[in-house]
């Protein structure tokens, strides 16, 4: 490229719940001046809106039928992520309880898949420095072409050590079962389901801080970009 400047480049990072997902891609986007993408805030959106409308979360035909209602905007600065839903700002309610509970069967939904995977690409295509997206079937569907893919995981029991730390003290057995009913729905699902890529890194999180993690894929990226 001329100047010298750097290639856009094409992050994937997928993994379960309390992995490090987005702490890391937006610590990796901001150091490395790409775009962020949290796409489960996207997915969570749309729960979201499904619950405030009064839709039945069991019944998958009613949840297809309005998939294509709500206008989901995702802002991509990973110093300052936003989302909204029909404008109104939904960064706070979509990480209620009650949202986080819904979600996998919102998102298991061939048509809600449909609309946010499409959104996806769009925002990724308009990366102009490229993008760091995670969530949970990035590599595999969304973005089969990434210049890299990374797939963290971590034992349940730190997954849930971190997740109560965040909830001020939850009770650290029922975040475990909360985490992984979520991450069994969530693999288990027939439409893209939660998986690792072929061609993914897989870095275990367990033993490692998040400066670590974050460290490791900015090595990662940099070596993909010199071409090693
Ligand atoms: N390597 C790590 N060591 C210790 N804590 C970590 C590490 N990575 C992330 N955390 C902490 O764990 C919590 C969960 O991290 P994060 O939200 O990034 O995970 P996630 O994979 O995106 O989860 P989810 O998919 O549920 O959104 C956060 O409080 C974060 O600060
Ligand atoms: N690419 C994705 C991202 C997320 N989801 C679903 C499944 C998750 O349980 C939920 C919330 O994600 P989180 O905010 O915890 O990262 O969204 C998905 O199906 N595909």
């Amino acid at each position: 490229m001329e100047n010298g400047a750097a290639q856009p480049v094409i992050v994937a990072i997928d993994g379960p719940s309390g992995t490090g997902k987005s702490s890391t891609s937006k610590a990796v986007a901001a150091q490395l001046g790409l775009s962020y993408l949290d796409t489960g805030a996207q997915y969570r959106a749309i729960t979201w809106w499904m619950v405030t409308n009064g839709i039945d979360i069991d019944d998958p035909t009613a949840i297809a039928a309005v998939a294509g209602k709500p206008e989901i905007v995702s802002g991509t600065d990973p110093n300052a992520p936003t989302i909204t839903v029909d404008g109104t700002d939904v960064s706070a309610p979509i990480r209620t309880q009650e949202v986080t509970s819904k979600v996998s069967a919102v998102s298991a939904v061939p048509e809600v898949r449909a609309r946010i995977t499409e959104l996806q690409r769009s925002i990724a295509a308009g990366a102009e420095n490229g993008i760091v997206v995670e969530g949970r079937d990035i590599g595999t569907t969304v973005l089969p072409d990434a210049d890299l893919k990374i797939f963290l995981t971590a034992s349940p029991e730190a997954r849930a050590a971190r997740r109560s730390g965040e909830l001020k003290g939850a009770d650290l057995h029922s975040t475990r079962e909360a985490l992984l009913k979520r991450d069994a729905a969530d693999s288990s699902r027939k439409t893209s389901p939660l998986a690792k890529a072929d061609d993914a890194v897989e870095v275990d999180t367990t033993d490692l801080t998040l400066a670590q993690v974050i460290e490791c894929v900015v090595t990662l990226v940099e070596e993909k970009r010199a071409g090693k």
